[in-house]
Parts: structure tokens; C-alpha cells; sequence
């Protein structure tokens, strides 16, 4: 299919230009506060992974943003529009502006893959032979022309997947919300779905807002990640930066998984009290993760280290990384390697003595 066939059927900001913007969300129910106060704007053709707990409030974000929850105060603007006052009848045309993508696909049972896909079509009154047309189109894109005729339940959760992007897709959107899109699906048929979109933003410029509370979805595809825990946004920025230092304790926590750990068997041990060997985290991001860190150190530090845990990973291209260091606590060892390696950009810190 050509470039023109995602292009929306409406004029489009022009690149760079805000799609989204949330401008201080409230929302309680009762006495639950679900939002309080949420900010955040997603430019054209850009990925925002927001990413948070349970409870965190990421469903109540979507629903406002696609004018299925009002909120109690705030702005949502979509494509320069303020939405949230709107009425159903002027938000339907609105609605058509944002594709979704759902965790458990939303496919109608009764009807066949081509019709699924062409659905938002026949919404909106378009005739038959252009319906046909478009979900071959898209049908093709997403890899699944051949099952055009099938039903649904003779699909595998990823292909349903794909039919739903598909489907998304169909009425050129300004906008892509995908809610846990890949949260029922294997690791592998995950990855081929976030290739997908990634291939899919890349190729139309496509701007995504993907929910999540997998940091793994994020690190494969985002460009910027927005942290929410009890309806706030607490960390926000492009996805390296926040990867390699992240300030918040939640997003520490949700990047635990993925970030390199102290081994288990050394935590154990790990005292406050001096001992005879140091164990030192080093984070270490762009420059300072791509020059030889520890051939510098043992040059510029006398005395016995070892490298006990971590590595150098590549996210949007950047290097960082964690490494645990064991150095001998003797000698003015220690400090000196801490000056040294604060000095070379690295974040240091002594975690504790075995
Ligand atoms: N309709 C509702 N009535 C009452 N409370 C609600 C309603 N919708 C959401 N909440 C509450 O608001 C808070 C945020 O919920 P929300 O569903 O937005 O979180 P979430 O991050 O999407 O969670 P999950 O990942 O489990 O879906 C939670 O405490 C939830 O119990």
C-alpha cells in the first residue's frame, strides 16, 4: 500500500506538531482518585509508552482521551481540539481520529477478518467496493491477506492482533492507542506485534500512545516513556535517559526485571560495616558507556577490582549500563575509583562491604 493510504482523510498537524495534549486530568470516583492531575503531550509521529501498576490510572487516561470518560477538570486536546466538553454526536467524528488496539483484540466473532477490518468503514457509510479495497490493503500490510475469509476463532492471538491493527487502521488515524495490546500474547509473537507498529510509525509516520505495564514493550518501541503511579505522572522523558537513570522509586521498581541486579548470593552479604571488599554500582549512559571504563580504572587505580554482574545494553541506540564492581578496600582503593569514575561520567556508589 502507498504512504496515502494511512494518511488521514482529514488535514493532518504537520510534523512535530502536538496530536495530544493533556492539560491538568482530574478525575475521582467517589472517593477514589483516579487522575490528579495529569499533563503530557504526544507529537506527530513520535511513540509515547505510558507506563504504570494496576490501579495507576492508565485506563481512566484512554477513556478520557477518547471522550468515553469526562473528565471532573482539565483539557484533552486532540489535534488542537478541546474535547472533553464536547457532546457524543461532535465527538463521533473525533473518534475516528484515534484508532484503537485492545489487549483481548475486540473482534466480532460472527464476522469475517475482511469485514473486522473494514468495519469503521461501514460506519461510516462508505461504499462496498472501497471497503473491499482498503481491508485488502491493510490486510496485506499487517500480513494476513491470505485469511481475508477466515473467522476469528481460527486465528492465533497474533494474528488476531494483526487484524485488529488492521481494523485500527482502517479510517486513517491521526492517532494509535493501543491499551496492553501485547499483554495476552506469547514473548515472540509479542515482539513481531511491536515490530509491527514500530515498522508501521516508521513507514506512515504514525503517532502511537501505547499503555503498558511491560517496561520491555516500552525499551522495544517508544521514543519517550511517561511514568503514572496514583494518577500522576511522576517520570517523564525519552526512553534511554530514564532507562539509564531513573528517579523515581516506582520506575525503578518496574525497570527491576530488566535492569542488571546484584546477584542474589552477594546481597545476601552485603554489609553497611567496611569490609574487605566493596561492591560499587556503576551506571554508566552514552559516553561514558562507550570508552573502555575498566581498563581506564585499573590503569588509573592501583590495587585488585573484579567484575562481578552487568553489561552494556543498547536502547534507541544509546549505550548504558549497570556494572557491580568488587574493589578492595584498602589503600584508599575505593575513593580513588569513585573520584575516577565520576570523573569519567559514570554514576558510582558503594552498595555495601562482604
Ligand atoms: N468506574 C469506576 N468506578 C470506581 N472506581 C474506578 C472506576 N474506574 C477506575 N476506578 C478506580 O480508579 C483507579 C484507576 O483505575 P484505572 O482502571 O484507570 O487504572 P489502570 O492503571 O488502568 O489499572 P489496570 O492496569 O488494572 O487496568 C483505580 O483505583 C480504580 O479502582
Amino acid at each position: 500500500m502507498s504512504d496515502d493510504d494511512v494518511r488521514p482523510a482529514q488535514p493532518a498537524p504537520a510534523a512535530g506538531e502536538e496530536v495530544v495534549r493533556l492539560v491538568d486530568l482530574k478525575r475521582r470516583f467517589g472517593e477514589t482518585p483516579a487522575l490528579e492531575g495529569v499533563s503530557l503531550t504526544v507529537r506527530k509521529g513520535e511513540i509515547l509508552g505510558i507506563i504504570g501498576r494496576s490501579g495507576a490510572g492508565k485506563s481512566t487516561l484512554i477513556r478520557c482521551l477518547n471522550g468515553l470518560e469526562r473528565p471532573d477538570s482539565g483539557e484533552v486536546h486532540v489535534e488542537g481540539r478541546e474535547i472533553s466538553r464536547l457532546s457524543e454526536g461532535e465527538l463521533q467524528p473525533l473518534r475516528r481520529r484515534i484508532g484503537m488496539i485492545f489487549q483481548h483484540f475486540n473482534l466480532l466473532s460472527a464476522k469475517t477478518v475482511e469485514d473486522n477490518v473494514a468495519l469503521p468503514l461501514k460506519i461510516e457509510g462508505r461504499p462496498k467496493a472501497e471497503r473491499r479495497a482498503r481491508a485488502a490493503e491493510l490486510l496485506e500490510l499487517v500480513g494476513l491477506s491470505a485469511k481475508a475469509k477466515a473467522y476469528p476463532s481460527s486465528l492465533s492471538g497474533g494474528q488476531k492482533q494483526r487484524v485488529g491493527i488492521a481494523r485500527a487502521l482502517a479510517a486513517g488515524p491521526a492517532l494509535l492507542l493501543s491499551d496492553e495490546a501485547t499483554s495476552a500474547l506469547d514473548p515472540e509473537t509479542t515482539r513481531s506485534i511491536l515490530a509491527l507498529l514500530k515498522d508501521i510509525n516508521q513507514r506512515f509516520g504514525l503517532t502511537i500512545l501505547l499503555i503498558t505495564h511491560e517496561m520491555e514493550v516500552i525499551r522495544s518501541i517508544a521514543d519517550r516513556v511517561a511514568v503514572i503511579d496514583a494518577g500522576r505522572i511522576v517520570e517523564e522523558g525519552p526512553v534511554w535517559s530514564v532507562f539509564s537513570d531513573p528517579q523515581s522509586e516506582i520506575t525503578q521498581s518496574l525497570l527491576g526485571g530488566i535492569r542488571p541486579q546484584l546477584p542474589a548470593a552477594i546481597a545476601e552479604r552485603l554489609s553497611p560495616v567496611p569490609g574487605r571488599e566493596a561492591i560499587l554500582r556503576v551506571d554508566v549512559a552514552g559516553d561514558a558507556a562507550r570508552r573502555p571504563l575498566l581498563a581506564e580504572l585499573g590503569a588509573a587505580v592501583p590495587g585488585r577490582f573484579r567484575l562481578i554482574h552487568g553489561g552494556i545494553d543498547h536502547v534507541q541506540g544509546e549505550p548504558i549500563g549497570s556494572l557491580f564492581l568488587g574493589i578492595a578496600a584498602k589503600d584508599g582503593q575505593v575513593a580513588k575509583s569513585l573520584d575516577f569514575l565520576t570523573a569519567r561520567g559514570a554514576r558510582a556508589k558503594v552498595l555495601g562491604y562482604v
